[in-house]
Formats: C-alpha cells, structure tokens, sequence
C-alpha cells in the first residue's frame, strides 16, 4: 500500500519535472517582456480599448511563437551551452530533453502560434510571428551569432518583432507608429545585451563567441551602449511626436525612464569594466523597456485622456484668474 503510494508520488514528480523541463526550453522570463511589449503595441493600436479575447488569444500566440523560437536556440546551441555556466544546466546540455522531442515541441507551438493567429486575428499577424522565429533562428543563431560582433544589433530586429504582431493583430496593417516601437526595442537591445556581455565576457570567450566586448573590449562597447541609450529618447517621443499617438503622460514617462538610462550607460562609460555598474545597467533596461510599455498603456486610457484635460482646463481658468 505504502509502495504504490510512494510510486504514485514519485510519478507526479516526474512528470513535474518534464513539465519544467519543457518549460525552461521556453526562456519564460524573457517571454514575459517580449509580451508586455506585444501588448503595449496592441492598446496604442487599440486607442486604449483593445478586444480582451483578442488580447489573450494574440498574448498566448506570442507566447507559443516566442517558446518555439527560444527552443530551436536551445537545440542549435547545446554545445555551446554545455560549456558556459551560465547555460550548462539548460534541459538539453543536461540531457533532460532530447533533441528530437525538444524539436517536435517547438514546431508543434509555432504550428499552434500559426493557425490561432490567423484563425482569430489575421494572416499578419500570423506571418510577423513567423518571420520572428525565422530572423531569430536563421539569421541571429545560425549566421551571425557565432560569426559578427554586430550579431545582436542585427539579429535584436527579431526581439522587436511582438510589438507588429501585437499591431496587426488589431488593425490588420501596420502604421508608422508601430514600425517606431520596433524601432525602440531595435534600439533598446544592444545596451540590454551588451551591459550583460560585459559582465559574462569570459563565458563568450570560453566558446568563442564574438561578442563585442569579447572581441573589441569593454571600453569601445560601453561608448556603444551610451550612444544606442542616448538615441532611445527622441526616437521613444516620436510617439509624442510628429505621430501624436501618444500625449504628455507618456511624454513625461518616456523622459524620466530615458533620463536615468542614459545616467546608467554614462556611469558606465567612466567604468567600463566596473561589473557592478554593468549589472545595474542590464537590470535597469529590463525595467526601462516594461515601464515604457506600462505608460504606453496609461496614456492610452480614456480616464488618463480626461483627467489631462480637466487638469489643462483647471490650469487655463487658474492662469485666466491671474493675469
Ligand atoms: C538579440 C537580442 C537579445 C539578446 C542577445 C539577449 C540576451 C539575453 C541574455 C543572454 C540574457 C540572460 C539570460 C539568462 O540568464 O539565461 C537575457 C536576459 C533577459 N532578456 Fe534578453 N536578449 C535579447 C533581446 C531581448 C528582448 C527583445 C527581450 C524582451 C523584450 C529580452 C528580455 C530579457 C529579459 C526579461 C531578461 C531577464 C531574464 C531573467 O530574469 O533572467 N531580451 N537576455
Ligand atoms: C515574434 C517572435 C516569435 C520573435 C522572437 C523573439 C525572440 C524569441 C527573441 C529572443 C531574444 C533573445 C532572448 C536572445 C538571446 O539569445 P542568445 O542565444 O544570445 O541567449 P542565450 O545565450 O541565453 O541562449
């Protein structure tokens, strides 16, 4: 009795494990971000008043898109990551997945991604996310990765990819608004990845992959990392600006969080190889990219939309009063 009991545990535990193993094929942390930007490009599509079935349908598609890219990654770059510590207890360089069964998962999600988009979306929306898939495994993995120390500049197009698919999603086209937050993220990536590059250099060494503080060395990589930083501001106000999709909320947002970026990779500049200011640098762009997403979302609401003018109003009667 005890010993059919201990063998029905054990067997839920192992099938948890597959379970978790299947799911950190996945990356699922940098899923979250790829989604928040998803939808930050469907509530400016949306005007602030996006369809939630369409939300969810669109978020859950990009979550299968994003999980069958991040796991072909994972099978082509097992050997790599069986060496790099950061990587070595992946599923696969552990030998818990194996590659046939990691490879059936990932085209059994971008089948899945496929046929929900264009069921309740568009063919758009359908094809973007495929076109993620493809420019994150064919040209970023497979061309540039291990070839160019400009692989993250031009394989980072493929991370900025959600926010179409989030917009065609909703208006079945994309405008240039949209094409401005693939422009963001485009931008946002080279200080994402190469404030990490810093403080992991060894690790690409190691495998001998050409990453630019590998190859060229922390100081040229962390004038880049401002330069790229520094562009994100008027290029983040565009939205503002000529495109007025978005007002002053956002205007103030997209300031203050692009202010203490540049702050970051300016610190970082006087120190390149300081690991700590490297380290804040990378973790701050995470938040940089999800608070610029959050007030995309609040300038878009209606309520935000009257209280800006009510306190415009408040503001002219008060000045009218004075003069
Ligand atoms: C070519 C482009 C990119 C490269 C090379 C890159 C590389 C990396 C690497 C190596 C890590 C560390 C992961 C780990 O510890 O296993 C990381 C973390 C992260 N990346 Fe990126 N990244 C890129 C683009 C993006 C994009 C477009 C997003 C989302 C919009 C993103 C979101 C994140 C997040 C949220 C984390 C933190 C995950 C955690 O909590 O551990 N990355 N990135
Ligand atoms: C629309 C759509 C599906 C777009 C795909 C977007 C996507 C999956 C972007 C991922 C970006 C990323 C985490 C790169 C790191 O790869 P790496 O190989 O350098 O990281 P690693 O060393 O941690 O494996």
């Amino acid at each position: 009795m005890q010993n059919s009991a201990t063998g029905v545990i054990r067997h839920n535990q192992d099938v948890l494990q597959v379970i978790k193993s299947y799911w950190q094929l996945t990356k699922p942390r940098i899923i979250l971000l790829l989604l928040i930007t998803t939808a930050g490009g469907m509530w400016i599509a949306a005007q602030g008043q996006v369809d939630p079935v369409l939300l969810i349908v669109t978020l859950l598609s990009g979550t299968f898109a994003a999980g069958s890219a991040n796991t072909i990654n994972c099978l082509y770059d097992r050997d790599i990551d069986y060496i790099m510590e950061r990587t070595r207890s992946r599923p696969l360089p552990s030998g818990r997945v194996s590659p046939r069964d990691a490879l059936i998962f990932a085209i059994t999600l971008a089948v899945l991604s496929f046929g929900l988009l264009t069921y309740f979306a568009n063919l758009l929306s359908a094809c973007l996310a495929m076109s993620g898939i493809f420019f994150y495994v064919v040209v970023y993995t497979h061309w540039l990765k291990r070839h160019s120390t400009q692989n993250i500049v031009i394989g980072g197009a493929a991370g900025a990819i959600p926010p179409l698919v989030g917009w065609a999603a909703v208006t079945g086209d994309l405008s240039w608004a949209a094409w401005v937050l693939f422009a963001i993220i485009f931008l946002w990536t080279p200080p994402h990845f190469w404030a990490l590059a810093i403080m992991i250099r060894e690790d690409y060494a190691k495998v001998g992959v050409p990453m630019l503080p590998v190859v060229d060395g922390n100081e040229p990589t962390s004038k880049q990392i401002f330069y790229y930083t520094l562009s994100l501001i008027p290029v983040s106000l565009l939205l503002v600006y000529p495109l007025h999709v978005m007002g002053a909320v956002y205007a103030t947002i997209a300031l203050l969080l692009g202010g203490i970026f540049v702050q970051k990779a300016w610190k970082l500049m006087q120190a390149p190889s300081d690991l700590m200011v490297a380290r804040s640098t990378f973790k701050y762009s995470i938040l940089y990219l999800m608070l610029l997403c959050a007030g995309m979302g609040i300038d878009s609401l209606p309520m935000t939309h009257q209280m800006v003018s009510a306190i415009a109003q408040h503001m002219q009667t008060v000045i009218g009063a004075l003069l």
